[in-house]
């Protein structure tokens, strides 16, 4: 059976042997009511606390193959069981601490010998911190340090460093011949970095200039920038609107999430806290699926302190990333923040309080459909809430002893918090991604998707409405959420983020039956109402110019040899033959953009493509296959400015035949 569906088996049990009235619960009066209602029928459940548990057989065994594939530089193979070996590694005795120290020193050697100088260094500090490193060996990874400093030009960090690596000299277990010759190799680095440190004082650095695009936060709305305001209306809800033109290329938002999680498949690659790719990851003392990329980033994550010993029953109970996210929103925080919130939550926010995605209550007032929800999902929910509650339980969150048997007001409060947490994600949470390598034989061949890291909730960006026609593309810098726009997005227009069905590549009737089910609206974007053809059945012969009057698209072919038309709608007439000379000038740029883009020069490439877009956008109106492809460029670049794996490599060449992929 899959994990998936042990979760969700205990869950569907649970709806089966249900006694009481699907009806009444449904309208019950709040979340609270519920998780009071369901509690002590959702008990017959045991909550599975056996533990995947950390083992130093294991550890001991990975670490004798990482010495191994080290022997025969496999490098990468070394890295990864030196990085199971910590994660495996239990961290309460000596003698585990120094299996750790010693597994942490061989990785540093490898990453060395990769020229992954910063992160060498970050394992070196983390050793000697730890401690616990075997003190004869100590030297050797003293000089290792000290090396890096002179690599990194930290010159005055390596000749301290220098110095305690000839004290620690004394306590190797070196024959005095080998200890001579050491002594001579740590003199001759003392030497070059007394040598740079003197350089170095002399040289001025210059400055680099940052070309960070410019980015004027939005008073009320923090995270997009000043030319968004939000709207709202019966059938859509709320809505980001354009307040004045917004070019394609710019920054729309970008925002920290509330709350992310990282999903078991990459648990031990990406920081949990601040979701990087590592090499080198620092694990969690107890548990096997979590690790971070720094000391700072573990001592950040408040929420892991909780949950950690919860983590084995959250993954391998199957719960989804929604799941764990909603009791994260929890453990995040300390338990009187909510408590003390308690009468104010669901009350309307003052109109001038600024809207700050940190908030709970922002958080608490995204959109749940809850008077939609089908009664048994409803139930459904509700027991997943409580399996949650019970395991939070379980922790030390609460400040008192809890008991299985018994539920608070407290517990109570919280479990309804849950309830709610999972609708909420239902409509609003997005996906954390990265870029990753393709594994393919051919170096030459190399390409890259888009990975899935986990999940997470931005409570500005949920204000965002969809269509299938979207003006805006999405994509992660860290563990922040960047939108910019793909298209011109006219002053008064509604911009519109994507969900997952693109007009382009899935036909109307699929998209709009995806959406009702996924997330119960019905679409009426201009590509559903219009019934846009698919990228591969888009004429390419059809020219679509905007009446320069009245914005009206009249529809001809590109071989028509007609001066002028007269506008179907207003009956303006039109001059053809300065669009088409504009289009001719373009053949030029799209041909510089896609040689850029080709040989992976994407900040160039994203500049010439936005001036396309432009004049695209000015003359002619959507959809024709020109414009999807340079939409579809401009995606794959923007991509290439987020988040990548560590070892990323860009493909030296793109493949020149567009491959039509998701928009989004
Ligand atoms: C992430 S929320 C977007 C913000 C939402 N409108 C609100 O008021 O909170 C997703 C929900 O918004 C609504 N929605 C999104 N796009 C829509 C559209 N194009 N037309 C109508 N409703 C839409 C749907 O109810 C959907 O489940």
């Amino acid at each position: 059976m899959s994990v998936i569906s042990i979760f969700q088996t205990h869950c569907d049990n649970l709806v089966n042997t249900l006694t009481i009235d699907i009806n009444n619960f449904k309208n019950l009066e709040d979340d609270k009511q519920r998780i009071k209602i369901l509690y002590d029928h959702a008990r017959s459940v045991t909550l599975p606390l056996s533990k995947t548990s950390k083992s130093y057989e294991n550890a001991i065994k990975y670490k004798t193959n990482g010495n191994k594939y080290y022997e025969k530089k496999d490098l990468d193979r070394a890295v990864d069981s030196y990085n199971s070996a910590m994660v495996a590694c239990p961290h309460n005795t000596d003698k585990e601490r120094e299996l750790l120290a010693v597994s942490l020193a061989n990785r540093s050697a490898v990453l060395l010998e990769k020229e992954l100088i910063t992160q060498c260094l970050d394992d070196i500090n983390y050793l000697l911190n730890l401690g616990t490193y075997p003190k004869h060996l100590e030297h050797k990874v003293l000089l290792r340090k000290a090396k890096c400093c002179l690599i990194l030009g930290q010159y005055n960090e390596g000749i301290s460093t220098i110095k305690l690596a000839i004290a620690s000299l004394e306590k190797a277990n070196l024959t005095p011949e080998n200890k001579k010759s050491k002594l001579t190799e740590i003199n001759s680095l003392l030497d070059e970095l007394k040598l740079k440190s003197n350089d170095a004082n002399l040289e001025l650095v210059p400055q680099l200039k940052s070309n960070l695009q410019t980015f004027t936060p939005n008073f009320k709305y923090p995270a997009v920038n000043d030319f968004v305001d939000f709207d709202e209306d019966q059938t859509q809800g709320r809505f980001a609107t354009a307040k004045r033109d917004i070019e394609p290329g710019s920054i729309v938002a970008e925002e920290d999430p509330h709350c992310l999680a990282i999903s078991i498949t990459t648990c031990t690659r990406n920081c949990s806290n601040c979701t990087k790719s590592i090499l080198n990851p620092i694990p969690c003392g107890s548990c096997v699926y979590t690790v971070f990329c720094s000391k700072n980033c573990m001592k950040e994550s408040k929420c892991h302190e909780i949950e950690c010993k919860i983590t084995h029953s959250l993954y391998e109970s199957g719960a989804s990333i929604n799941c764990i996210m909603a009791l994260r929103i929890i453990t995040q925080k300390p338990f009187g923040d909510f408590w003390n919130k308690k009468d104010s939550l669901g009350k309307p926010i003052s109109s001038d309080r600024i809207y700050h995605g940190s908030d709970y209550e922002r958080l608490y007032n995204l959109c749940t459909h809850s008077s939609m929800r089908p009664k048994g999902e409803f139930v459904h929910y509700s027991f997943m809430a409580i399996y949650l509650l019970r395991l939070l339980k379980l922790t030390n969150y609460f400040p008192y002893d809890t008991k299985d048997d018994q539920l608070t007001e407290e517990e109570c409060f919280i479990g309804g918090l849950i309830l709610r947490h999972l609708q909420i994600l239902q409509f609003n949470a997005h996906e954390l991604s990265e870029l990753r390598n393709m594994k393919v034989v051919n170096e030459n061949e190399l390409n890259y998707y888009t990975c899935h890291l986990g999940g997470a909730v931005y409570p500005t960006l949920a204000l965002f409405n969809h269509s299938c026609e979207p003006g805006v593309i999405r994509y992660n810098k860290g563990k922040k959420m960047v939108l910019r726009a793909i298209k011109l997005i006219r002053a008064g227009e509604v911009i519109y983020d994507n969900y997952g069905p693109v007009y382009s590549v899935e036909d109307t009737n699929s998209r709009i039956n995806s959406l009702i089910e996924r997330y119960w609206f019905q679409c009426q974007c201009v590509a559903c109402r219009n019934n846009w053809p698919l990228f591969n059945n888009m004429s390419d012969h059809e020219l679509r110019l905007i009446c320069k009057k009245c914005k009206a698209t009249n529809s001809m072919s590109k071989y028509a040899d007609v001066p002028m038309y007269n506008c179907w709608r207003c009956n303006t007439s039109n001059g053809i033959m300065p669009v088409l000379m504009k289009l001719m000038n373009l053949d030029r740029m799209t041909q510089d953009a896609e040689k850029s883009f080709i040989t992976g020069n994407f900040e160039k490439s994203i500049v010439l493509y936005c001036e396309i877009l432009k004049l695209y956008y000015k003359y002619l109106a959507p959809p024709f296959p020109d414009l999807v492809k340079v939409q579809q460029r401009m995606r794959t670049c923007m991509l290439h400015d987020g988040n990548k794996e560590l070892q990323y490599k860009a493909p030296n060449r793109l493949p020149e035949q567009l491959m039509i992929e998701n928009l989004l």
